[in-house]
């Protein structure tokens, strides 16, 4: 039992790229457009991929199937809840799957233990990556910053309308919000469709909301959340806060309070919602 446990933990990141590959192959794509429970060959022909492979995508199958990503029956395989949301239009979280399994990107995992090892508060990636942050690595790297904007847009339409409608309340009282941090505008966008009276903002490095979304419901503002950011009722945090120490983070949240008063509103922040 004990030995099964650390062999599967080991192996774990398996799991990891066979739903990688399943987004390459665009598996969930071609179940869907079958339309009905698809047989192991049926899925194989239509890749395509050479037959003698198909034994080897009926074990790939059988991991996902296990994983809960699709279900099995006599007939064939169909999508579940989890599948679906790599075929939504919109919000296809296949760009989340990719970022987080970027061949470049990943092998800092590797590297986990030398942090430990060495005092000061270096990240893993800065570590890795001779001293640069995540944010300045997508900068220089656009096909990374452009796969990093699509997989955050997809989290946050996937997540958003159901926030919006569940937690109204939140926006109460408010006449404008700036999303710090919100990179394209994907959640400030569906805020300020749900509230057409606030005025959101959406504010990011000036090169990531450069790529904003085109949309009139929003205004956009590139600089850096350290500095300064533009005056606001509230300020709304999705999926930042955690890419920080505890320290920065409550400086942050300090200054941020400084900036913000004596408007009435504070900060509402949601620590990565989707967590
Ligand atoms: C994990 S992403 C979250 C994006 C968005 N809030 C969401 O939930 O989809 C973190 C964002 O913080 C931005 N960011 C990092 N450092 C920043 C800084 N100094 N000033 C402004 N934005 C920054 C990044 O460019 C990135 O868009």
């Amino acid at each position: 039992m004990d030995l099964t446990r650390i062999q599967n933990l080991s192996l774990s990141y398996i799991s990891s790229f066979a739903l990688r590959c399943a987004v390459d192959l665009d598996i969930s794509g071609r179940i869907q457009a079958y339309g009905r429970p698809m047989p192991l060959n049926e899925l194989a022909r239509s890749i395509p991929i050479p037959p003698e492979k198909d034994s080897m995508l009926g074990r790939l199958m059988t991991l996902l199937v296990n994983q809960g990503i699709f279900v099995q029956s006599e007939a064939g395989y169909l999508l579940t809840p989890a599948s679906g949301l790599l075929q939504t239009e919109g919000s296809n979280v296949g760009a989340y799957v990719r970022l987080v399994t970027d061949a470049e990107v990943i092998k800092i995992w590797g590297r986990l233990s030398e942090v430990f090892k060495e005092s000061g508060e270096v990240s893993l990636f800065e570590k890795v990556f001779d001293g640069k942050q995540l944010w300045e690595f997508a900068k220089e790297k656009p096909e990374y910053g452009k796969l990093f904007g699509e997989a955050m847009a997809s989290l946050s339409n996937s997540l958003m309308r159901g926030l919006v409608a569940s937690y109204p309340h939140i926006f109460d009282g408010l006449n404008n919000l700036v999303d710090v941090g919100g990179g394209t505008g994907a959640a400030v966008k569906i805020i300020a469709e749900a509230f057409p009276k606030l005025r959101c903002t959406v504010f990011d490095l000036p090169h990531v909301v450069a790529k904003a979304l085109e949309s009139n419901s929003f205004d956009v503002v590139g600089g850096d959340m350290f500095e300064k950011i533009p005056p606001a009722d509230a300020i709304f945090l999705k999926n930042v806060l955690h890419d920080w120490g505890m320290k920065i983070v409550f400086g942050y949240l300090s200054d941020a309070k400084k900036q913000l008063n004596p408007v009435k509103m504070v900060a509402r922040s949601l620590l990565s919602t989707s967590s």
